[in-house]
């Protein structure tokens, strides 16, 4: 099955506006001067959305966020609503990502909250499992992440599992420059989709459009998206340099 590709860049919490607008200028003029095959997608910070979403109108770039609160409106001091979002012209939003996991207490149960509420606002989530590095070298990678997936995706009902993107980063490959080899990435994206499978049925395990997070870069790219069950990648770092993430992207072509 031909599953769509997409190439995220996560900023995380780096630029300010005005640095972030120039960055996104050097993507633009890059992207004008290719036909890219993957949908490309930015999440910047949430200050940087309004700016954004005035220099994508009319482009194909889809515009993400890196969190999203599961609480409609009201006394939740700091925190971002999806209304906010969808007013900003938000389409898609990373939820449960490592570092709000392991920083900000979030858990497989504030991603399930989260992400029925953006599903029931038309924003598509990108909900991030991965093991840490401990799991993986006691041999409880696959127990972990079938748990965050099980925990989150089994009670949500069928014809929501279309809508979501999930991305693998194993938290040992993130921002550390060691990738998970192309195998290892797929042996788990091959078992995620077992995991959908064993519940929702084998072609909706097959449908599931799962990417790569860690460490993706201009050199290893194209390894990894050559793998048969890899559709794109949620790039950290090196969406931040305008030349490495265009060359991520033409990788995905
Ligand atoms: O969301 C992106 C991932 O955390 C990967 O970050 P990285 O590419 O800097 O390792």
């Amino acid at each position: 099955m031909k599953r769509p590709k997409l190439i995220a860049g996560n900023w995380k919490m780096n630029t300010t506006v005005s640095e972030g607008l120039k960055t996104l200028d050097s993507l633009l003029v890059g992207l004008s001067q290719m036909t890219p095959k993957a949908q490309v997608a930015v999440a910047p910070p949430f200050t940087h959305l309004s700016d954004f979403q005035k220099k994508l109108k009319g482009t194909s770039i889809c515009l993400a966020a890196q969190n999203v609160s599961d609480k409609l409106n009201g006394a939740y001091t700091g925190e971002v609503s999806v209304f906010m979002l969808k007013e900003l012209g938000v389409k898609k939003v990373i939820i449960a990502h490592s570092e709000r996991r392991q920083y900000y207490g979030e858990t497989n149960d504030s991603a399930l909250e989260k992400i029925k509420v953006v599903l029931k606002h038309e924003i598509y989530p990108i909900y991030c499992v991965g093991e840490s590095l401990e799991d993986r070298e006691s041999g409880h990678h696959f127990e972990v992440v079938e748990e965050q997936i099980t925990s989150v995706l089994y009670k949500l009902s069928e014809e929501k599992l279309p809508k979501i993107t999930i991305a693998y980063e194993p938290v040992w490959a993130i921002g550390t420059g060691k990738t998970a080899t192309p195998e290892q990435a797929d042996e788990m994206h091959a078992f995620i989709r077992d995991v959908i499978g064993k519940r929702f049925g084998d072609d909706l395990g097959v449908q599931m459009q799962i990417l790569y997070g860690g460490s993706v870069n201009a050199a290893n790219a194209a390894s990894l998206l050559a793998m048969p069950h890899i559709d794109g990648a949620l790039v950290g770092g090196a969406s931040l340099k305008p030349e490495e993430f265009l060359s991520i992207i033409k990788a995905a072509s």
